[in-house]
């Protein structure tokens, strides 16, 4: 099967994408590179384009896991989810799943017949919640069972207790979609009006066969939008929003001692430190392929965070983990299955329409990815300054405060 190069055709990227990103702090000038950074200006659409590819090899029988990372009001689930109901506003996760909807139909002329499952959950203070479960409150308050993390003998993690949806069509799964937002952990906070306060992930399993040559293929599609990080003494928070910010806050330091591990080839991973970092374990240590999206506020008062986000990305852009690995099977005539050896093809992806290969050289190991999107300030006009060619592009503030992120096309 080759459906790679992707049934369905996007426009060019726009001239709001570049690769570098200067910030600065405390007088400071910091600059990093990454496989593509967007300014504010760039919508719903530059980004999926860059994403499109990734999502495609999941109806090709990868694991694919994308997580939008961030502070909190940085954009993630603006990112992720932003209005399904709107066109020009579809975040990554509706977009998904209406090209995997319409690439496995144009995959049914050549033979192939897919089904999709989907689930939900989000880790909410630790706990793992299903969002589409009809009897979520009484899996809550004890009187039935409650979903959990479980190892299998080989090794792959299964959530127990977890509802799993056929998905038929792209309707449908809007209106799972809005179920599970109406379910999700949301609250108030001193940062942003509605902040999401919890960790959530959606899953679509694809199941092909191949009704000609009997080949069967099985990828799973993880899509995360995780909490934002919070410096405790900026939330303001007290009681509930307290108790949950410091949970927040825990599993994101989980995430990056993880990071941090992988990046350093440290023969021991804490993956078992936080639910989080259970869950995201077959992504960040096996044999997917694994995007991270970094939100940036570009105000003022957030450089310091803007920073230490920036670090976590740079070092998830240097983690080298396994072989994506390409889930597949040859069906015998009798109906039955042989595995092929579930082929671990070393097929690392490329983001988007220009950037280069991100396989090291001399290394059989791929890396992980990341995308950089930084939000429009709140209340600041922005302009753009050409500062030389070789340069390029600056972001100015028209106000009295100056914007303190450059984004640097190169
Ligand atoms: N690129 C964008 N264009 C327009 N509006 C945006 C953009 N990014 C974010 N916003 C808006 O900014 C606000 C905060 O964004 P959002 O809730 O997505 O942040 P978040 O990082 O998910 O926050 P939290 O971690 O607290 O849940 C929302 O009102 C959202 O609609």
């Amino acid at each position: 099967m080759s459906n790679e190069s992707g049934a369905v055709s996007y426009p060019k990227s726009g001239e709001n994408i570049g690769r570098g990103i200067k910030l600065m702090h405390n007088a400071q000038a910091y600059s990093f590179s990454f496989d593509k950074v967007f300014e504010h200006s760039a919508s719903q659409e530059h980004v999926f384009i860059e994403i499109s590819q990734l999502v495609q090899s999941a109806l090709d029988g990868y694991k694919v896991c994308i997580f939008a990372y961030g502070q909190t009001g940085s954009g993630k689930t603006y990112t992720m989810m932003g209005n399904p109901e709107l066109d020009d506003q579809k975040g990554m996760i509706p977009r998904s799943l209406e090209q995997i909807f319409q690439a496995s139909q144009a995959l049914n002329s050549q033979g192939w017949k897919y089904k999709i499952q989907a689930s939900m959950l989000e880790i909410y203070n630790e706990t793992l919640r299903d969002l589409l479960a009809m009897n979520r409150m009484a899996a809550q308050d004890g009187t039935s069972s409650k979903c959990s993390i479980k190892h299998d003998d080989s090794g792959n993690i299964q959530v127990s207790n977890l509802m799993v949806v056929d998905v038929t069509s792209i309707s449908q799964f809007s209106l799972l979609l809005r179920q599970a937002a109406r379910r999700r952990s949301v609250g108030r906070t001193h940062m942003n009006e509605e902040s999401r306060r919890s960790h959530c992930v959606y899953t679509l399993r694809i199941f092909g066969v191949n009704e000609g040559t009997a080949q069967q293929v099985h990828g799973v599609l993880n899509l995360i939008d995780l909490a934002g990080s919070q410096c405790l003494n900026k939330s303001r928070a007290t009681g509930e929003r307290l108790k949950e910010t410091e949970a927040i806050n825990t599993s994101l330091s989980s995430l990056n001692a993880v990071i941090l591990s992988i990046a350093r080839k440290e023969k021991h991973v804490p993956f078992r430190n936080s639910m989080l970092t259970s869950l995201l374990e077959p992504c960040l240590g096996g044999d997917s392929k694994t995007l991270m999206i970094l939100n940036l506020s570009p105000e003022v008062s957030s450089t310091g965070e803007s920073l230490c986000s920036l670090r976590v990305a740079a070092r998830v852009n240097s983690c080298e983990i396994g072989i994506p690995r390409r889930e597949t099977q040859l069906g015998s005539k009798d109906g039955g299955a042989e595995q092929d050896g579930g082929a671990a093809e070393e097929t690392s992806w490329t983001p988007g329409t220009f950037s280069q290969s991100r396989r090291r050289h001399g290394s059989r190991c791929s890396s992980s990815s990341c995308l950089v999107w930084v939000m429009r300030p709140a209340g600041l006009l922005l302009s753009l300054v050409y500062l030389d060619e070789t340069i390029g592009l600056t972001l100015d503030c028209v106000s009295p405060q100056r914007a303190e992120l450059d984004l640097v096309h190169t």
